[in-house]
């Protein structure tokens, strides 16, 4: 057997036997808020559908409220051990606990992966993707949010207004930013713990961005956030901070709080004066039920299944809904503009280095990160550079599996870096142009939505990403990788381009391409939800998730997604 297809094996294994412990011993359920017993007819305050990353801070805010009742209705169960070490965050992907989605083919974007379409890792979970994502904590630039302010014409969404809900969440434990003046930016007392994993390892790494020029930092979480840094962490004490850990764990006792899980929503109802009054749903044991809500239902599904749900209860485009014998209760343009960042993978092999022993309880990729431009006068960043210091087993990981390249390449990958330290170097074009869109397959909740991810339609997002990726090789030059005598990997599709031609980085750039985890905009405010996040053409029915996002944010998505769940929290009680 050749080393990805082993390697693939050994992970399918792993997972398999992870997933047998899960359903046989229920290790944290205890950490959660136990099953609600819920009964078809029943009412409620507030309905919040999904428990992902928005949902479980939505209704830990709502019940703060003693005199409000909430039911939190979530698709799966709790998070299984493996979501909370660090260590083993690989192994979530294409698990029991995610959704597992793939695009529809497009010819063109993903041609060096094995199948050539993009896997689309979801979170169905308590915690949602906060429960299987990479842990970096990155808020983005101050002129991303005034951006939003522009797009909704509502101030509240100016940087100077999200601040105080960035820092509100926080609780950062790192002594050397308290004792800066970035510690104006940050918040000690919020439910999310946050800290950052010193390593020896990333020293010479952070030493080789500074001799190309850019400046190194302690924080890029402040308003300045260009430079190079070891990233912030939504970890604490060897744990994962998703936010059914930290917003739903604490708060598992409250009366008020009800969690249905192992359970879809698959609609939800209007009256005759279109107030969404009640959802359908599906649980565990197949029981149809329909649950009332006397003021709001708040749909935090995610980029992908809050525009399935909306569209499968009539919101949406008319000529689409129509085409599929749905009753049109708002024409809106629900599952367009879909955003993703798109980046691409450069790899290096350097010194020799020993095997390392894994730790479940470090993040297992020491990361370099930086946020630099082409103009030196920008102050907001056209790409993120994203370093992880791996081993040669991680490398074909993350080839192989993670990334999902094909065997050739991550073969050859392989067989040139074994038994040396490597530096996987992701570069994010962090404002893509291009577009996608999310439509029904049919009218089955149950039958996933057609993804168009859209990658590249915009031309000029592949020459922004070639010429970013061109500049980030110029770590070759530098002292140490040329002490090492560093190897830069090229995948056999693009040897024949004279290398570091302007071909030659256009090959490498499509071919190494891979898609973030950073969907967004597929129910934008602006467009499907106000600025209050409400869904136009309707009443007493809002969005609270990656999906309103109208524009990328310059970086992760995953805190300035409970920055907005935040802040929708107190529109909400503002409201009612
Ligand atoms: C592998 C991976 C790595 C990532 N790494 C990072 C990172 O390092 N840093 C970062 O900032 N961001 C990262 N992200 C992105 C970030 O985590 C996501 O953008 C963010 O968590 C999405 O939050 P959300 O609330 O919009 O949706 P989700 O967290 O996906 O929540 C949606 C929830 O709704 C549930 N649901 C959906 N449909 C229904 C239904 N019909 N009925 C009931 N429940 C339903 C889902 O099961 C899920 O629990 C990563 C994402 C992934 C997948």
């Amino acid at each position: 057997m050749d080393a990805s297809v082993s390697e693939i094996a050994n992970i399918t294994w792993t997972q398999n036997a992870l997933h047998v412990l899960a359903t046989t011993l229920h290790l944290t359920s205890y950490l959660y808020p136990e099953q609600a017993l819920i009964h078809d007819g029943d009412v409620f305050d507030y309905i919040v559908v999904g428990a992902g990353t928005a949902g479980c801070v939505i209704a830990n805010r709502l019940t703060e409220d003693p005199t409000s009742k909430v039911l939190l209705i979530e698709a799966g169960g709790d998070p299984p051990i493996e979501s909370g070490l660090p260590g083993l965050m690989s192994y979530m992907k294409q698990s029991a606990e995610d959704w597992n989605y793939t695009s529809v083919y497009d010819g063109y974007s993903q041609q060096c992966h094995t199948p050539p379409v993009s896997d689309i890792p979801r979170g169905k979970m308590l915690g949602g993707c906060s429960s299987m994502n990479y842990m970096y904590y990155v808020r983005g630039n101050p002129y991303d949010y005034d951006n939003w302010a522009n797009i909704t014409n509502d101030n509240t969404w100016s940087y100077n207004n999200v601040l105080p809900y960035f820092i509100k969440s926080e609780r950062l434990q790192n002594s050397k930013i308290w004792n800066t003046p970035n510690a104006a930016f940050h918040g000690s007392e919020g439910y999310l713990g946050v800290t950052k994993q010193f390593e020896k390892r990333t020293n010479k790494y952070l030493q080789v961005f500074s001799e190309l020029g850019y400046n190194v930092v302690l924080d890029t979480n402040g308003n300045y956030t260009l430079g190079f840094t070891e990233p912030l962490l939504t970890m604490v004490n060897g744990y994962r901070q998703s936010t059914a850990k930290t917003f739903l764990s604490p708060i598992k006792n409250r009366s008020n709080l009800h969690v249905l899980k192992n359970t879809l929503v698959t609609k939800i109802n209007f009256d005759e004066d279109n107030n969404a009054v009640s959802i359908d749903a599906i649980k565990e044991n197949k029981k149809k039920i329909t649950i009332r809500a006397n003021k709001e239902i708040i749909v935090s599904a995610g980029t992908i299944n809050s525009p399935q749900l909306l569209m499968l209860s009539g919101i949406g485009p008319r000529k689409h809904l129509e085409d599929l014998g749905i009753n049109v209760i708002a024409d809106l343009p629900v599952g367009e503009n879909l955003q993703n960042h798109i980046s691409g993978i450069s790899t290096y092999a350097l010194e020799k280095t020993p095997k390392r022993p894994k730790d479940p309880h470090k993040h297992p990729q020491p990361t370099v990160m930086g946020f630099a431009t082409v103009d030196n006068l920008q102050t907001y960043p056209d790409y993120q550079s994203i370093n992880l210091i791996v081993d040669s087993e991680d490398l074909l990981q993350s080839c192989a599996f993670t990334n999902g390249f094909k065997k050739e390449i991550c073969n050859i990958f392989y067989k040139e870096a074994k038994g040396r330290e490597v530096m996987i170097s992701q570069t994010i074009v962090l404002h893509p142009k291009s577009r996608g869109r999310i439509l029904l397959r049919n009218i089955n909740p149950y039958v996933y939505p057609e993804i168009f991810t859209g990658y590249f339609s915009d031309a000029s997002d592949l020459e922004n990403l070639a010429s970013y990726m061109e500049r980030v090789n110029c770590v070759m030059t530098t002292n140490y990788f040329q002490e090492v005598n560093a190897t830069f990997l090229i995948p056999p599709d693009c040897a024949s381009n004279e290398p570091g031609s302007k071909e030659f980085w256009r090959c490498y750039a499509l071919c190494m391409a891979m898609p973030m985890n950073h969907y967004i905009g597929t129910c934008a405010m602006g467009s499907v939800v106000d600025g209050r996040l409400k869904v136009f053409g309707v009443q007493r029915l809002r969005v609270v998730d990656a999906s309103v996002i109208p524009n990328m944010t310059s970086g992760n998505t995953n805190v300035p997604i409970i920055m907005i769940a935040e802040k929708a929290a107190d529109f909400i009680k503002a409201g009612n």
